[in-house]
């Protein structure tokens, strides 16, 4: 195992370790998330124009008849031979028991919609035995796509979701009119049911008919479009990083999701209902906030942060708290290819509220640092930000005891070409940082303590080595890296 992998695995398992302090089993389970529907396509309700509970009937080449998880086997092992491979629209074939009076699929709405699993095998079963008159049905359904002149996603060659409106329908194949007048030939197979134009924007996807992959991406589209960067799945809010400052935050927000008045999706609100919840059922809440690297979580997680502490104090211990996303930012955070301000560990962040709800505290554990990238970082990536924010912004005498010069002497710093990052002075930042840190009451001893470690790492990297001998044996070279070291 290399020291690397030694040094992650060791963090890993201080982490466990941890965690498992931490207590055991969690005594403050989330609780159950609602039913959620198939992501492949939720059924429409009964009194929408769209098939609705549809069921699922299989038979192969030869005629046996499949059913439940036999058909999904099935169908994947068989390919092209899968005759009910794909109904009008996506995987499934479906059918309707008797005839609505004006979709084909209505008799299925209010009885099946939410049957259980096994209901609906059964169904599954009762449905093979009418196979027959399965064609007629899907004929029904084909006029009914037609005469409604529904829309429908189309995946094309080109890896793209098209919308467009089902023109006629062939065989396995569909013609459909895309927005741009053109008129292709699609198979079935390949697409999708579209919602309804009066469900654009919506602000919740479970309000879409159709959860397949391109609503969803054309609704969070649309509404990115618009700036608008919060949707609800259900209790989950999807955050979309704008790259820009949007007039979403501050104080009048706050209040309207304080007063309720606001029910739009936010990262306010969703702090607000964990510190509600808090304080109704009296247990702790959790906010988990994921995505990969620069999605946003850092910001979000501020967010968060500042609204909690906005409406629970004004005390000193809020600020403190504030203050410290600024030095964990300074010491942990670094440019990268896909983020100038990348988070390159993990963090635990506990605030504690007292009975009646006002911050009493609060604890942060860090895990994982990439501890690497102090020696070692990729093309057009920099090392954590405090080294550079020390060489630009240290006062006068602290630059002279612990002899700094600019990013570019140091070989850390060097190797690839990257001391800035556009738009940011570290100078000021380091001003910043020194501010941080008297805030939550780190000493001025104790920070002159860590400045002059990080001098000393960077002037360790100035320490070169010659090989003496063909034994691979070194000499150190004097250099003023050296010296100043061994002072
Ligand atoms: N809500 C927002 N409003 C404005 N800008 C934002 C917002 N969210 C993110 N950003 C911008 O995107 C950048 C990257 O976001 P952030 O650092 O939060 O990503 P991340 O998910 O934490 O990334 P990493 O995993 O690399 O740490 C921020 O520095 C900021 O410029």
């Amino acid at each position: 195992m290399d020291s690397e992998t030694m040094s992650l695995r060791s963090s890993l398992e201080e982490m466990l370790d941890s965690l498992r302090r931490r207590g055991e089993q969690p005594t403050d389970l989330p609780p159950a998330l609602p039913a959620r529907p198939n992501a492949r396509g939720r059924l429409p309700l009964a009194r929408r124009s769209l098939p609705v509970d549809f069921k699922i009937e299989c038979k192969t080449s030869k005629g046996t008849k499949k059913k439940g998880g036999e058909i999904e086997d099935w169908i994947l092992k068989n390919g092209e031979g899968a005759i009910f491979k794909n109904g009008i629209f996506g995987r499934k074939r479906i059918r309707a028991e008797n005839q609505p009076e004006e979709s084909p699929y209505f008799e299925m709405a209010e009885g099946n919609r939410f049957k259980g699993r096994d209901e609906k095998v059964d169904d599954l079963a009762a449905s093979t035995s009418s196979v027959g008159r399965s064609d007629e049905k899907m004929k029904n359904a084909a006029d009914y796509v037609l005469k409604k002149e529904l829309r429908a996603w189309c995946w094309l060659p080109t890896g793209k979701w098209e919308l467009g409106k089902v023109q006629s329908i062939s065989g396995n194949n569909a013609r459909i009119l895309l927005s741009d007048a053109k008129v292709l030939t699609v198979a079935v197979e390949n697409l999708s049911p579209a919602n309804p134009v009066m469900l654009d924007n919506v602000d919740d996807l479970i309000k879409l008919s159709y959860l397949n992959e391109p609503s969803v991406l054309h609704n969070l589209k649309q509404r990115y479009s618009h700036d608008m960067i919060y949707t609800k799945a259900g209790r989950i809010l999807i955050a979309f990083n704008p790259f820009k400052d949007i007039p979403l935050y501050g104080n009048d927000y706050m209040v309207a999701y304080k007063q309720k008045t606001s029910d739009s999706p936010h990262v306010y609100a969703v702090a607000d209902t964990a510190f509600s919840e808090m304080m109704r059922v009296g247990t702790s809440q959790s906010i988990v906030i994921s995505g990969e690297s620069g999605a946003g979580k850092t910001e979000t997680a501020k967010f968060a942060m500042q609204y909690l502490v906005a409406v629970c104090g004004g005390s000193e211990i809020e600020c403190e708290v504030l203050q410290t996303s600024c030095i964990l930012e300074a010491f942990g955070n670094a440019k990268t290819c896909r983020n100038d301000n990348s988070s390159r560990f993990g963090k635990l962040i506990e605030l504690h509220f007292n009975p009646s709800g006002r911050i009493c505290g609060a604890k942060i554990e860090t895990f994982l640092l990439e501890k690497s990238r102090v020696v070692q970082q990729a093309r057009g990536e920099r090392s954590f930000h405090v080294f550079y924010q020390l060489c630009a912004g240290a006062p006068p005498l602290l630059k002279e005891q612990l002899n700094l010069k600019p990013p570019y002497e140091y070989e850390y710093l060097k190797q690839n070409d990257c001391l800035t990052i556009d738009g940011v002075d570290d100078a000021k930042r380091f001003h910043k940082l020194m501010e941080a840190l008297d805030i939550v009451k780190i000493s001025k001893e104790d920070q002159e303590k860590a400045f002059a470690m990080l001098a000393a790492v960077l002037w360790l990297g100035n320490i070169a080595f010659t090989v003496i001998d063909n034994e691979d044996h070194v000499e150190i070279n004097m250099s003023e890296g050296t010296a100043f070291v061994c002072m």
